[in-house]
């Protein structure tokens, strides 16, 4: 069964058949949104899950929750409803009711309304259930009434809320049974005295009867005036200046944050079965990518030569932990005293949720990391190779000095780690920024290469302070054979 379908199937749907009027305005209206996963493709199926009025019914504007199956997906939608729009709210309509409850009102994207977005806050101020919905907070950390909401701008999976420049609000788009790591993650850190990631201060999900919640949106502290690490870096870049020092700042914050997950949650050894599994898994993805995207499919058979290695690798030593799962500069803020901040524990949004939350090697976003450093060279003109080198030596070495272990130290899992997330780029790429296309495809073509033999980390890693500027930073390591 579909995660939408075992929610409706849970759910409490007692408003869903007053919005049926509504259905054919968002199918409509749904595949323009950048949230969208099925964009591309028609709408063949599109029903209603469940319907909450969250406002009482009558009220102008009117507040809809509403979650809604398309095509086996399921939704979160906040629905605004009045008479007729301001103009100020006009890019914000979704379109008009023609007949059913709310004939003749014009339905709008909620968040989009100040007022409504403030209603939303005092429900989260509220703990409380709310027909198929539950508000929760943490007793610990006081909410103020009244902050006003801005919607944040910008490309984003999901939609957010910034509330007086205190808190930030995450509202899940795309949502599916079981806790999301986005609320589980940050919460079980919190806990562990881990403040690298904002923590929770509310939040609210949907009760199916019996069921497992699913999580719709999270309240956290807005950290204000925080620098995205992709946008500084790319700042940095164009500026002509190093970002060592910060790559290796990050690089210990990344490992700091893995260190509390470790401890805090199961982690499990990777024995020569599991560790096929997932090359298997890997192989499995690149097939499916290279049927999706074309040009990928000349570099199959060498990209597979990386997951053929981390079978024949036979696991020793790897271990699977909670990881954050996506993560790139884009998810790591530097914030106004120069510590790094990692945000978004989502995962990748396409993968099934099950999938998302279980172990897997830190590795994995090391590798995401050190891919974002190679795009971020490539977004340069002209590209600056040595630029993204220094950076990922610089985060490894980072990396290191709080674990004691240097990620280069098991090339074959992290080339296959980072296979597999350029594979995953390509699909995304095409899917939502076909310009970006390139970027992906210039790390597919390298890693299709059969690998060079790998470096040996410096026994002895220099201090953050000794990594010298370009061209050639790091001293070249003695060369090692393959494993
Ligand atoms: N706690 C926070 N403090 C400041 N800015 C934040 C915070 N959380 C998120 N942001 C900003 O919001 C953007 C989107 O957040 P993110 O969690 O990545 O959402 P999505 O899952 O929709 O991509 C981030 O890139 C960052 O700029
Ligand atoms: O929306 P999310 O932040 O969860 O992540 C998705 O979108 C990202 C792009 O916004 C995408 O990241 C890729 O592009 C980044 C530059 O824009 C780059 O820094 C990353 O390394 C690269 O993976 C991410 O993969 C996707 O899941």
């Amino acid at each position: 069964m579909s995660e939408a379908a075992s929610a409706r199937s849970r759910l409490t749907a007692d408003r869903a058949a007053g919005i049926a009027p509504l259905e054919p305005i968002l199918r409509a209206w749904l595949p323009a949104q950048r949230w969208f996963a099925g964009k591309g493709r028609a709408i063949s199926r599109l029903t209603t899950v469940s319907a909450a009025d969250l406002l009482p019914p009558g009220s102008t504007p009117g507040l809809l929750h509403v979650l809604l199956d398309v095509d086996g997906d399921c939704y979160q939608l906040l629905l605004g409803l009045r008479p007729s729009l301001p103009p100020a709210l006009a890019p914000a309509l979704i379109g008009h009711a023609e007949n059913g409850p709310y004939a003749g009102r014009a339905v709008y994207e909620a968040l989009g309304d100040p007022r409504l977005a403030a209603m939303l806050l005092e429900r989260l101020r509220s703990p409380g259930v709310l027909g198929p919905l539950r508000f929760d907070r943490d007793p610990a950390t006081p909410v103020p009434a009244g902050l006003t909401p801005r919607p944040l701008s910008g490309e984003q999976t999901n939609s957010s809320l910034i509330y007086g420049d205190s808190f930030i609000l995450k509202v899940f788009r795309r949502v599916g049974p079981g806790v999301n790591p986005d609320l589980e993650l940050p919460r079980a850190l919190a806990a562990a005295g881990c403040t690298r990631v904002p923590a929770p201060v509310a939040w609210y999900e949907a009760e199916p009867p019996g069921g497992e919640p699913l999580t719709l949106g999270v309240l956290q502290p807005y950290l204000r005036g925080s620098d995205d690490g992709w946008q500084l870096a790319l700042r940095r870049l164009g500026a002509g200046e190093d970002f060592t020092a910060e790559a290796h700042a990050l690089g210990r914050a990344t490992a700091e944050v893995h260190s509390a997950l470790a401890a805090a949650l199961p982690t499990v050894g990777l024995g020569p079965e599991q560790t096929a599994r997932l090359a298997a898994g890997m192989t499995a993805r690149l097939a499916a990518t290279a049927r999706e995207v074309p040009a990928l499919r000349p570099y199959e058979a060498g990209l597979r030569g990386a997951f053929d290695a981390l079978a024949a690798s036979r696991g020793t030593g790897v271990a699977a932990q909670r990881i954050h799962g996506d993560l790139h500069l884009g998810q790591t803020l530097r914030t106004l005293d120069g510590s790094w901040s990692l945000i978004d524990f989502e995962g990748e949004p396409a993968r099934p949720l099950a999938d998302r939350r279980r172990p897997e090697p830190a590795v994995r976003d090391i590798a995401g990391i050190l891919r974002s450093f190679d795009y971020a060279a490539r977004s340069h003109r002209p590209f600056a190779p040595a630029w993204a080198d220094d950076c990922r030596a610089a985060f490894c070495e980072g990396y290191a000095r709080t674990t004691g272990r240097d990620p280069r130290e098991d090339p074959v899992l992290l080339r296959a780690y980072e296979t597999d997330k350029a594979v995953y780029e390509a699909r995304y790429e095409s899917r939502h920024r076909p310009d970006w296309l390139h970027v992906p495809m210039a790390a597919i073509r390298r890693l299709s290469e059969p690998a060079r033999p790998a470096h040996r980390v410096p026994p002895t890693l220099p201090a953050p302070g000794a990594l010298s500027p370009h061209p050639h930073p790091h001293p070249k390591p003695p060369r090692r054979p393959l494993a």
